[in-house]
C-alpha cells in the first residue's frame, strides 16, 4: 500500500507544492461566488432536481453548484474563443468539440449523484447545451473476462477496465463524431449489458464519471485527462465514505438485491447486523485498498476538490491557480 506511517504527520515537500498550486475556500467563501448570475432556481427547477438526486438539500445546490455553474459557464466560453481562435489560424470553419469534465473520487463518496446534478444544472443555461453524461463503470471488462483473469475481487482496480476502450471513446468524442457508443454497466446484475450501448452524438458538454478518470498507468500513451477541460474530485474522510458505502448496502438490499436477476440476491434476506458485516467486509478488502491505492493519489491532479463533511456537505473547496 502506497503512503507514509499514519505518525508521520508533518507534509512532504511534494505535498506542500501540491497544497500551493490550489485555492482553498471555505463554503460561505465559496457560496459568494455565485455573484448575481441568472441562474436562480424556480420552485419547479428544484423539484426536477430533488428527481434527479431525492437526498440533495437546497444549500447544496445554491451554495455548491451555482457557483461552480457559474464557473463552468465562463470557462466554456473562453474554451469556445480558444477553439475558434485555432480554426482561424488553421482557416478551418470553427468547430466546436464537446467540452469533457471529469469526475473522480472514491466508490460511495457521491460521484454519480454530483455528476447527475451537475448534468442536470448545466442544461439549464440560457442557450440550453446538451449535456450528456457517461459512466466509466461501462468499460469495466465483462464478468466473464474478469472471471477467467481471477479478477473478480479486483473490480474497479486499474487491471479490470479496458482502458484502451476508453481513451478510444473520449478521442472520438473529442474529434467530433457524429455517434460514438458506450458499453453499459448494470448494478443489478454486476456486469457489462451484452448488446447494449448509450450514444453519445456531439453533446456541447460531456460529463465523465468514475473512481479511474484520473488515474495514469504506467507505458500508456494517452490519458484520459488528457481529453478533460476541467476536472472535480470528490473527497471525504475514509470513515464517512466507509458509512456511506454501508447505508448505500442496506438501501440496495431493501430495493434492488430483492430482484430476481440481482448479482446480490443471496444477500436480500440477511440481517441487518449481518447485511453490514458483509458491505463492511467488501469495502475493506476491495473498495478501500483501491482508494488508498489507486484513486486517493488523483486528488491533487484534479482542478476542483470538493470536500464534504459526515453529513455530504460540502465543506471545503480547493481550485487549482491557472
Ligand atoms: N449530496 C448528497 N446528499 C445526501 N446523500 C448523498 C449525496 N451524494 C450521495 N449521497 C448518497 O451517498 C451514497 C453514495 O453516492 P453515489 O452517488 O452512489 O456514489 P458513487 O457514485 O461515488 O459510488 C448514495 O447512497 C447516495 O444516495
Ligand atoms: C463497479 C464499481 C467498481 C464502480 O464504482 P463507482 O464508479 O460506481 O463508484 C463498484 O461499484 C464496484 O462494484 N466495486 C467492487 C466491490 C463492490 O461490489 O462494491
Amino acid at each position: 500500500m502506497k503512503g507514509r506511517p499514519m505518525n508521520d504527520l508533518a507534509p512532504t515537500a511534494e505535498e506542500r507544492a501540491g497544497l500551493a498550486a490550489y485555492r482553498r475556500f471555505s463554503r460561505p467563501e465559496w457560496a459568494a461566488l455565485r455573484a448575481n448570475t441568472p441562474l436562480s432556481l424556480s420552485t419547479r427547477d428544484i423539484d426536477s432536481l430533488r428527481g434527479v438526486a431525492e437526498e440533495l438539500s437546497l444549500s447544496e445546490v445554491v451554495d455548491i453548484f451555482l457557483p461552480l455553474s457559474r464557473l463552468l459557464n465562463l470557462q466554456v466560453a473562453a474554451a469556445r474563443g480558444l477553439g475558434v481562435v485555432q480554426d482561424t489560424f488553421l482557416g478551418r470553419p470553427a468547430a466546436l468539440p464537446p467540452y469533457i469534465i471529469g469526475i473522480a473520487g472514491s466508490v460511495a463518496v457521491g460521484k454519480s449523484t454530483f455528476a447527475r446534478v451537475l448534468q442536470a444544472i448545466l442544461a439549464r443555461w440560457p442557450d440550453h447545451p446538451k449535456v450528456a453524461l457517461i459512466t466509466t463503470d461501462g468499460f469495466l471488462y465483462p464478468t466473464a473476462v474478469l472471471e477467467s483473469r481471477g479478477l473478480m475481487q479486483r473490480k474497479g482496480f486499474p487491471e479490470s477496465y479496458d482502458l484502451r476502450r476508453m481513451i478510444s471513446f473520449l478521442a472520438a468524442v473529442k474529434a467530433g463524431e457524429p455517434e460514438v457508443p458506450a458499453p453499459v454497466y448494470s448494478h443489478l446484475t454486476y456486469d457489462i449489458v451484452p448488446g447494449k450501448t448509450q450514444v453519445v452524438r456531439r453533446p456541447d458538454i460531456l460529463i465523465f464519471e468514475g473512481l479511474n478518470v484520473l488515474q495514469h498507468s504506467a507505458g500508456a500513451p494517452l490519458l484520459a485527462s488528457d481529453f478533460f477541460d476541467f476536472s472535480v474530485y470528490v473527497d471525504a474522510e475514509e470513515a464517512h465514505i466507509a458509512e456511506w458505502y454501508r447505508q448505500r448496502f442496506l438501501l440496495l438490499q431493501r430495493t434492488a438485491f430483492q430482484q430476481p436477476e440481482s448479482y446480490f440476491r443471496r444477500y436480500k434476506d440477511l440481517p441487518r447486523e449481518e447485511a453490514l458485516s458483509v458491505a463492511t467486509r467488501i469495502w475493506e478488502q476491495i473498495n478501500l485498498p483501491n482508494l488508498r491505492e489507486n484513486i486517493q493519489y488523483t486528488r491533487e491532479r484534479a482542478r476542483l476538490v470538493l470536500r464534504k463533511g459526515a453529513d455530504h456537505r460540502v465543506q471545503e473547496i480547493r481550485l487549482r491557480r491557472m
